[in-house]
């Protein structure tokens, strides 16, 4: 008879693709001991090389989390999260929508490959244009649509945090802002739901600086697109995938912000769009539902629209 002890197996992260977000990704979440990871990409010798330069930085710090880099899928069996980050980034003057064609092959090469490997597996996409790319993960894997999840409402509300803390000149620890939407030109950032300290900053700051602020969150990836000149932001992006996988893993049921799969919440239904996310091991638990301005829903259902419009393309 096996004791509890030996019965007791590490949780397991796949992350698929060893670029810059795959790469940071893993080294935040070997070194804040959440799970043991496999870092696959299609490139040969590239995840390996990262893992064991991975494996080498933490020696130094007295980690000791198993990480390993491969480009054979049945490395990644009895995952219990895939982050799939494999996929093109885009350059300066693209707009994340156009990376929608080859993304899509990748993505589903990816999704299929994975998924019966790890049939109880919990997705979270990150490859842009990322609400479609969640929804094409979801029908191809045939997962319940709690087990697929999107990344990008926690890093559009981070861009915000950073902006109004930037403005304020105060610390962003007393910040919390609210973002919905798609991950797109037409997200909304809601000035009448971000506080400090409870206070909305429609009370602290000038219309004008909060149109200013909410455009420049609006356009907060393709300001770093432009500045790295190659690729696209990666270390906001890591943290914000880590925070999900911790959530998720640690069964904290924290409400974050998701593309999650809406069945009428908000008044939309078979999409995937930001929106408040309780996450825990079932994945996205609860969706949670703001009440919202009849200017602020309109704009939601806008922004829904333009993701409608690309997975019509799919
Ligand atoms: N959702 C978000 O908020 C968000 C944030 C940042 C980046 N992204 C997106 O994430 C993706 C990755 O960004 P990055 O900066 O890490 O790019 P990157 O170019 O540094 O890394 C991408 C990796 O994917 C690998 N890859 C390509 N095809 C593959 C396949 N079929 N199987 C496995 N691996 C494959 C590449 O070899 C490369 O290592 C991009 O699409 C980017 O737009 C999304
Ligand atoms: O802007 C991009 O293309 C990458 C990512 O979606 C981001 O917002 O940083």
């Amino acid at each position: 008879m096996p004791t509890q002890v030996e019965d007791y197996r590490s949780p397991k992260v796949t992350v698929v693709g060893a670029g810059n977000v795959g790469g940071m990704l893993a080294q935040r979440i070997a070194k804040q001991n959440l799970a043991d990871v496999v870092l696959y990409d299609i490139v040969q010798g590239k995840p390996q090389g990262i893992a064991l330069d991975l494996l080498q930085a933490h020696t130094i710090s007295d980690l000791d989390r198993q990480i390993i880099g491969t480009n054979d899928y049945s490395d990644t069996k009895d995952s219990d999260i895939i982050v799939v980050t494999a996929g093109l980034p885009r350059k300066d003057g693209m707009s994340r929508n156009d990376l929608l064609r080859i993304n899509a092959s990748i993505v589903k090469d990816v999704v299929q490959s994975t998924i019966s490997l790890s049939p109880n597996a919990i997705l979270l996409i990150v490859t842009n244009p990322l609400d479609v790319m969640t929804y094409l993960a979801w029908q191809v894997s045939g997962l319940p649509p709690q087990r697929v999840i999107g990344m990008a409402g926690v890093l559009d509300a981070a861009r915000f945090q950073t902006f109004i803390a930037m403005e304020l000149k105060i610390s962003s620890a007393d910040i919390y802002t609210t973002v919905l939407g798609g991950h797109g030109d037409l997200m909304l950032p809601l000035p009448r739901l971000s506080t400090v300290n409870g206070v909305p900053i429609t009370e602290l700051l000038s219309q004008e600086a909060i149109t200013r602020l909410v455009e420049r969150t609006r356009n907060g990836g393709a300001e770093i697109v432009q500045l790295l000149q190659n690729g696209s932001a990666y270390f906001a992006p890591s943290a914000a995938v880590n925070v999900m996988v911790e959530s998720i893993i640690s069964d904290r049921h924290r409400v974050l912000p998701a593309a999650a799969y809406l069945t009428g919440e908000y008044g939309l239904r078979d999409i995937f769009m930001g929106v408040p996310v309780q996450l825990g091991r079932q994945g996205a638990e609860k969706i949670v539902e703001l009440k919202l301005l009849d200017e602020e829903l309109a704009a939601l259902h806008a922004s829904a629209a333009s993701i409608q419009a690309n997975i019509n393309l799919l």
